[in-house]
């Protein structure tokens, strides 16, 4: 298959640069072992990139719990405060952001994060690579993004940041979640899809391209400056 060359690039956080899927899943499981349930894979499928107000009332309902939503958020919260400051890089990220760095590719941050979950997730030990983005789209927290994924605002809000005003063909979005990469096109956008290697494959077919890793990325593909060695 051939791909259409683009200029810039939209990076997802959540399960695509950091390892914090993971940590969702531990801090939601935590919760609702309390009432003797199950965060299950196949819930979390449904809500991965939704805004975080969606999520918490979708486990909620979903799994019945004994608690109002504003009780899952608070409990969430004191979850994640543990949990996010000791988040991973995913292989690869490092590598891929800072080489669209060095080659001057513009690239932007599209995570539907609120910016205190980013916070969360990126002070303590992250911000040296985050500062490489001047471009940050908080899909939680802005108002300008007023459906979370699997609509498109977030990404076209994010492209809208470029200087120059590139079209959403010429934008290259990288994503984790089923819901994110349906954004994407619904933006008009190509998606680099890593999943979860538990995602059905059958989810996975709108993707323009489906890698195992982000170290499997070649740039050149999409008419990017590929790696050198
Ligand atoms: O197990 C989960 N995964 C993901 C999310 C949601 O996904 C968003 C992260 O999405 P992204 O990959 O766009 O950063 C978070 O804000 C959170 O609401 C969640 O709640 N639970
Ligand atoms: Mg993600």
């Amino acid at each position: 298959m051939a791909f259409n060359p683009v200029t810039h690039v939209l990076f997802d956080m959540d399960g695509l640069i950091l390892n914090t899927e993971e940590l969702y899943t531990e801090a939601f499981q935590n919760i609702v072992s309390r009432y003797g349930k199950n965060y299950t894979f196949e819930l979390k499928l449904k809500l991965m990139g939704l805004q975080s107000l969606e999520t918490a009332k979708m486990i909620v309902s979903e799994l019945e719990l004994p608690m109002t939503i504003e009780e899952f958020i608070e409990e969430s919260n004191k979850q994640f405060k543990l949990l996010f400051p000791e988040a991973q890089l995913m292989p690869g990220a490092k590598r891929l952001i800072e080489h669209f760095h060095q080659n001057n590719v513009p690239i932007g941050l599209a995570t539907s994060s609120s910016k205190d979950s980013y916070d969360l997730k990126v002070t303590k030990h992250h911000l040296e690579l985050f500062d490489l983005f001047p471009y940050k789209t908080f899909g939680s927290s802005d108002p300008e993004v007023k459906n979370g994924k699997p609509h498109p605002d977030i990404f076209l809000v994010s492209a809208k940041k470029f200087p120059g005003n590139p079209k959403p063909e010429q934008c290259l979005v990288f994503e984790d979640a089923v819901n994110g990469v349906t954004a994407a096109k619904a933006a008009g956008m190509q998606v680099v899809m890593v999943p979860d290697p538990r995602v059905p494959k059958e989810l996975t077919n709108d993707a323009t391209l489906v890698i195992n890793s982000l170290l499997d990325f070649k740039p050149e593909l999409f008419g990017l400056p590929p790696f050198k060695f």
